[in-house]
């Protein structure tokens, strides 16, 4: 049976001083299926506070959603069985922005991957494990003897995250819950980063759901894209259809803020959002680098 992840008309509202009611509605009536198979990737995109990464946050089950559901197999996640949730842990892996946080910075980076070999019994002995680790670090582009051993700060963020992807080719989850993964590294880094997602999903069936402000990044992946803005999903298909035929004004506005390599082209527009109206004010028709940055 394929796994699924799927939001029902989720809503998230957060109590917030000053705000008509008292609250504010991060996420709006959210609705929609990741399935693994086949693997795809699909990216939400929105502007910063526009409900992103308290998406990701339902559908790794670390906030409750206000109302509406999240169904893994058609299961609620906060009512799975103690093997259903292990199932769903070991399936949907988060990539976060700066993996930094997510090591001890006493420990050598080792630990990380030694702890899911460990925890997910994914060798029988020492030597299989090792074995497992070094392979999974050649598979994001790391040379083993230059990471093993190390300690956190003694890596650059772009390997770090690398760590982390070595970590996820390891376990094979169905699922990537990839927020912000590659805001803070160079272009080169990004490309790389991303190039191993792709890899993962052609090469492995894992499917990426993958959270960014930056269009240029979605075109590059290609895929699905979803647009987010206040909280509610505004437009969505094949990323080709949406970067060339945005339907939604919000959309358009979000493509005019791809900079243009030309130096006296770089924005087309200004990028005026009305806080109070969201797209309000759309911006002329979107143009698309033909090489787009990222
Ligand atoms: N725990 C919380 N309590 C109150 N408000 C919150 C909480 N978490 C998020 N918010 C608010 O919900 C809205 C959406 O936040 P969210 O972090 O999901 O946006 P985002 O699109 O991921 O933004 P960014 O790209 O800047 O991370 C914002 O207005 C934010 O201030």
């Amino acid at each position: 049976m394929t796994k699924t992840i799927e939001l029902r008309g989720v809503e998230q509202r957060f109590h917030a001083r000053g705000t008509p009611g008292g609250y504010l509605t991060a996420v709006d009536d959210a609705s929609f299926t990741l399935a693994a198979d086949p693997a795809q990737v699909v990216s939400l995109v929105g502007q910063s506070g526009s409900g992103k990464s308290t998406i990701a946050r339902h559908v790794l089950g670390l906030q409750k959603p206000s109302a509406g559901s999240v169904l893994y197999g058609g299961k609620d996640i906060f009512k799975l069985s103690r093997a259903e949730y292990d199932d769903y842990r070991r399936n949907v892996q988060p990539v976060f922005q700066d993996p930094y946080a997510i090591f001890n910075p006493f420990y050598r980076v080792d630990r990380v991957l030694w702890k899911a070999v460990k925890k997910f019994g994914l060798a029988s002995s020492r030597a299989a494990g090792l074995e497992l680790i070094e392979e999974s670090l050649r598979a994001v582009k790391l040379e083993p003897e230059r990471v093993l051993g190390r300690y956190p700060h003694q890596l650059s963020g772009g390997q770090r995250q690398r760590v982390m992807l070595a970590r996820v080719h390891m376990l094979r989850p169905a699922f990537i819950i990839a927020d912000e993964p590659v805001s803070m590294l160079d272009a080169q880094v990004r490309k790389l980063f991303l190039n191993i997602l792709l890899d993962f999903q052609r090469d492995h069936g894992m499917t990426t759901l993958f959270i960014t402000h930056d269009l240029s990044t979605v075109y590059y992946l290609g895929g699905s894209v979803m647009v987010i803005t206040k909280g509610v999903i505004v437009e969505r298909g094949p990323v080709d259809t949406v970067m060339h035929e945005p339907s939604h004004p919000y959309t358009r506005l979000l493509l005019d803020s791809i900079p243009q390599p030309d130096p006296d082209q770089r924005w087309t527009d200004r990028i005026d959002v009305d806080e109070a109206t969201g797209a309000e004010g759309a911006a002329p028709k979107a143009s698309i680098p033909e090489t787009p940055i990222i």
